[in-house]
């Protein structure tokens, strides 16, 4: 469960170069619900992220996950409640370890004790069952260092890495959006079952109406640090990209980049 309750984020108040990010933004996830969530450019959907994540401080309002108000807790602490995949590849993941010291690094998430990369064979055997979910041979070369690993493989390796904790939340930052079109099927695919089969309770920000309209059970649209349109489980089923393309040019001043236009 994630809830958002009146959240307020005002970059720079006061000055000329004040941005209201986020206004008053209230928003409820139940245990299991996917949420897609689209807006225009510079609409905060990035801001919400990391004030979910404690990245980002907020002004006011409060922030539940798991009847935990987590608004007041140390990054360290909240890190275990939420898992994180970012649009940069090479982001979520630390090139000079290799595949088997970052599945154990992920394993270690939100824990205060010092690192513990304890790679016994029972571990072995988990990450390999793990791996093979993702279709990628990456289950056969635990040894190799994942700097040698493509974008979409090690793409591939974050989501897996955010989710296989079963976070409490999973975040999903535009996180198919730097792959080519083939290697964002493939993650896309991956998200869907990974999310399906583990039941997790996921938010991801995409530029990708299509994907926004075919994953997930719920739709969020913002616009200037507001939800100003949502979609339900049957509405968001029937919806079009058409149908969201329609809702944007309603609103003055939304700025929608190529992709989403592209739909
Ligand atoms: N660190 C920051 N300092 C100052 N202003 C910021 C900062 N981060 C975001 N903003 C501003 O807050 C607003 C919301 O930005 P945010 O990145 O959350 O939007 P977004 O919906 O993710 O946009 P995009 O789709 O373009 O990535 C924008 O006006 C942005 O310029």
């Amino acid at each position: 469960m994630l809830e958002l309750k009146d959240v307020s984020k005002t970059f720079f108040p006061g000055t000329v170069n004040e941005r209201k990010a986020l206004v008053d933004l209230s928003l409820r996830l139940e245990q299991g619900d996917f949420v897609t969530v689209i807006g225009s450019n510079g609409a905060g959907k990035s801001t919400m992220l990391n004030a979910i994540t404690g990245r980002m401080k907020i002004d006011s309002g409060e922030i539940w996950i798991d009847n935990t108000d987590v608004k007041r807790m140390p990054d360290y602490k909240r890190a275990r409640y939420y898992g994180r995949v970012f649009q940069d590849p090479m982001a979520g993941t630390a090139p000079d370890l290799t595949i088997e010291q970052n599945l154990a690094l992920a394993l270690q998430r939100g824990k205060s004790r010092g690192l513990n990369l304890g790679l016994n064979a029972k571990r072995r055997a988990f990450f390999k069952e793990q791996l093979e979910q993702l279709g990628l041979g990456l289950e056969n070369r635990l040894p190799a260092r994942v700097g040698l690993l493509s974008g979409g493989q090690r793409q591939a390796l974050s989501l897996l890495m955010a989710a296989f904790t079963k976070p409490s939340i999973l975040l999903l930052d535009e996180h198919t959006a730097a792959l080519d079109p083939q290697r964002a099927a493939h993650v896309t695919q991956l998200t869907e079952r990974i999310v399906s089969e583990s039941g997790l309770t996921t938010l991801m920000v995409t530029h990708n109406m299509e994907q926004a309209i075919a994953l997930g059970n719920r739709l969020i649209m913002m616009h200037e640090g507001q939800i100003i349109h949502q979609l339900e489980a049957e509405e968001k089923q029937k919806a079009t990209v058409k149908d969201l393309l329609g809702r944007f040019a309603d609103i003055k001043g939304a700025v929608l980049s190529d992709k989403q236009m592209l739909g």
